[in-house]
């Protein structure tokens, strides 16, 4: 199967960074600083970070890797810095696991210098990996959902996608959650992951040793949504307003004749995730009028291969596929809207009556 040992190297490693990060979610303190943006970082964050980057350049030397974090916004702070490297220290693995990840971090100096080798800039051609460590961070702090992400872009397209789910349930059949997870509930926590042309899966979160392509994995597909049944469609989209506009949304949602009810408010990429798996039926991302904020790749190239894998189409608010070889960001797109097959165009219709339908340009 091409790309075998990337997909094997990708689960491994975001099993590992998904574990320390479920540390660090039910712990009380979590490190929080606030970067340049404003918006929140933590020690699981810049952990996740380091483990992740440490492996791809221990199994994948000459790959590029962009990531969202860098060392300098953790601003010289020695104690943040020292328990960062305790908690990358303390692994769940084996010991032939953390062998296959290119072993553990020595010290403070080496953490530090590999939160910044995920600086590439991208763009159509050669390898890179598209790393965020903790997705929807927000999310992660208010005691929601978030996803570790990982993608290998070959020649600017998704060619593998894990995504680290630990607070969606394992069982592929459950609702969307719409309430806080319970961390110690073993039917909670689970991976995605998608190559290109193999089709996507989900696994349990924990069981990755012995036999990682086959144990617990099961295939996962979009529901088959048809436009007589988009009433019946369930849609999610971001908690946050500021990243995706929720009046945009509700409008698109009464011209489907989807009652708002019907939508789900979750954080991060755990919404592809979802979809995939038939959770959920429709993603929406709509840009915020006055904003001009153009996605980042590290958050959507793995759920974008995901839903893809599982029978779905994404594209943006305008209907153009997502380009992943304009560099960092998505240069040429704008907002997300990802739909089974069967309902994507008339989605993107109803998508574009309304954002076009309004006297606010700016998008
Ligand atoms: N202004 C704006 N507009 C759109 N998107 C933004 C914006 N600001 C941030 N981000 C990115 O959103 C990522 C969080 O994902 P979601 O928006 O899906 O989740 S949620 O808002 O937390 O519900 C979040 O990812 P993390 O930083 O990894 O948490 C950001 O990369
Ligand atoms: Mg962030
Ligand atoms: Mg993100
Ligand atoms: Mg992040």
């Amino acid at each position: 199967m091409p790309y075998e040992a990337e997909l094997a190297h990708a689960l491994l490693t975001v099993t590992r960074a998904t574990l320390l990060t479920r540390r660090v979610f039910t712990s009380s303190t979590k490190g929080t600083l606030s970067k340049t943006d404003t918006s929140p970082v933590t020690i699981g964050d810049f952990g996740a970070q380091a483990l992740i980057i440490s492996s791809l350049r221990h199994a994948f030397p000459n790959d590029a890797i962009i990531a969202e974090e860098e060392s300098s916004s953790l601003a010289s702070n020695p104690t943040l810095t020292s328990e960062i490297l305790s908690l990358v220290s303390s692994t769940s693995l084996s010991p032939e696991e953390e062998a296959r990840l290119g072993g553990s971090i020595k010290d403070e100096s080496q953490l530090l210098s590999l939160l910044d080798m995920g600086k590439s800039t991208g763009g159509p051609s050669g390898r890179v990996w598209a790393l965020d460590p903790i997705d929807g961070t927000k999310g992660f702090l208010r005691g929601g959902q978030y996803a570790v992400c990982l993608a290998l872009i070959e020649d600017g397209d998704v060619k593998v996608g894990v995504l680290g789910c630990p607070n969606l349930p394992l069982s592929d059949t459950a609702p969307l959650p719409t309430s806080a997870p319970d961390p110690d509930d073993a039917s909670t926590g689970v991976l995605f992951s998608a190559t290109l042309g193999g089709g996507a899966s989900s696994r349990p979160l924990t069981h990755t040793s012995s036999k990682p392509q086959t144990d617990g994995v099961k295939t996962i597909h979009m529901h088959s949504l048809q436009p007589d049944n988009i009433p019946n469609a369930t849609f999610c989209e971001s908690v946050e307003a500021a990243h995706s506009s929720h009046s945009d949304s509700s409008a698109i949602a009464e011209l489907l004749h989807i009652p708002l009810s019907q939508s789900v408010r979750m954080d991060s990429q755990a919404k592809y995730g979802s979809i995939a798996r038939g959770a959920g039926d429709i993603y929406l991302r709509l840009p915020v009028p006055g904003k001009g904020y153009v996605e980042k790749i590290w958050d959507h190239a793995a759920g974008d291969l995901i839903v893809r894998e599982a029978g779905g189409v994404v594209t943006d608010a305008r209907g153009q596929n997502l380009d992943f070889g304009r560099g960092r960001r998505l240069e040429g797109n704008t907002g997300v809207v990802a739909a089974p097959q069967g309902v994507h165009d008339v989605v993107i219709k109803a998508v574009r009556e309304v954002l076009e339908g309004k006297k606010d340009v700016d998008r």
